[in-house]
């Protein structure tokens, strides 16, 4: 196995008129080519800021990105046009993401033509090819967005992310939107592709059940922070963070194989603006004590499981 993306101390910091806004801090992570990283945590906790700055659309505050085993972290404009074809995303909402007077087939065109690496004769053929990777029928390559369904409108939107032919994907929830039954479809898809092209992808969710379904590895997120990761299975039978077991004992549903303890998640996240130095989650935590003040460092506690609590340790050992 070898890394894709590697990041170090990675950090974006947002100025606003409270202060500085900790949205990424420190964050310190290694995806392997051809894997999935599922990234969860609640609403603000820095997810997409995360999605964003790796492939550049932010620019970092600090800390180090590595893309292939070289350091990406600033770039010249030529670097970036060619790592913004390696490098994609796909967002929630489909329509934001495509022209709404561009049919199927001019949408998949058009972005074939942004690579610059098709001649005019060779881009109606392309076209196809990308439709049947993505499964939509060729009797709707002169519909408009709006004449799709959401499942459909998403499957355009992974055609025209795969037209420059990357190796690296950001998923910002690209199902949260969908049906139940038309989620299923496009996590299949987009596991499909992924098996067949070697891709990578960055999963963004707040959905534990979608993300354990797709992911390799899970990295928790708590206020731009990074407080647990793992291999998805073992994060699901043996969470370490008393925030990811309370993320996971609000779904009753979930198969869990182990009995674990039932902690409620109580109260609101607090400000990510100029935060105290220590535990993020103390302040909801009900393991709190005086070291958690302290900053906590991330700690192997089983081989490939970290995790950023100081009394993790004495509490799951
Ligand atoms: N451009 C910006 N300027 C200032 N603050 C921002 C900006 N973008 C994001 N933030 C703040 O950064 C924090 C992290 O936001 P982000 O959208 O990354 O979280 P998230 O976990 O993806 O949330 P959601 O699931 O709601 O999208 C939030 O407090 C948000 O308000």
């Amino acid at each position: 196995m070898s890394a894709l993306l590697e990041t170090q101390n990675l950090k974006k910091y947002f100025k606003t008129s409270r202060g500085l806004l900790h949205a990424v801090d420190d964050v310190t992570f290694t995806i392997q080519k051809g894997k999935t990283m599922g990234i969860v945590g609640e609403s603000g906790c820095g997810k997409s800021t995360l999605g964003r700055t790796l492939i550049h659309l932010l620019e970092s505050t600090g800390g180090r990105i590595r893309f292939e085993g070289r350091d990406i972290t600033s770039v010249s404009r030529r670097e970036l046009k060619k790592l913004r074809e390696e490098m994609q995303i796909i967002f929630q909402d489909p329509f934001s993401s495509l022209n709404p007077r561009y049919t199927v087939e001019k949408a998949i065109q058009e972005a074939l033509r942004l690579t610059g690496r098709y001649s005019p004769s060779q881009i109606p053929k392309e076209t196809d090819r990308l439709m049947e990777l993505v499964g939509i029928d060729q009797r709707l390559r002169t519909s408009y967005p709006h004449e799709l369904d959401g499942g459909r409108r998403q499957r355009v939107v992974i055609a025209r992310a795969l037209a420059p032919n990357p190796k690296f994907i950001v998923c910002d929830e690209p199902v949260s939107a969908l049906d139940v039954s038309i989620q299923a479809q496009v996590l299949n898809l987009l596991q499909d592709l992924q098996e067949n092209m070697g891709l990578t992808y960055l999963f963004i969710t707040h959905d534990l059940s979608v993300v354990k379904h797709i992911s390799d590895d899970i990295c928790v997120m708590y206020l731009g922070q990074m407080v647990e990761t793992s291999p998805s299975d073992e994060l699901f039978t043996m969470p370490l963070h008393p925030y990811t077991k309370a993320l996971l004992s609000a779904i009753p549903t979930i198969d869990i194989h182990t009995p674990m303890e039932n902690i409620p998640l109580e109260g609101e996240l607090t400000s990510p603006v100029d935060p105290q130095p220590g535990c993020r989650f103390a302040a909801r935590c009900k393991y709190v004590c005086e070291a958690c003040g302290k900053p906590q460092q991330l700690e192997e506690l089983r081989p490939g499981h970290f995790v950023s609590c100081c009394r993790a340790k004495e509490l799951n050992m």
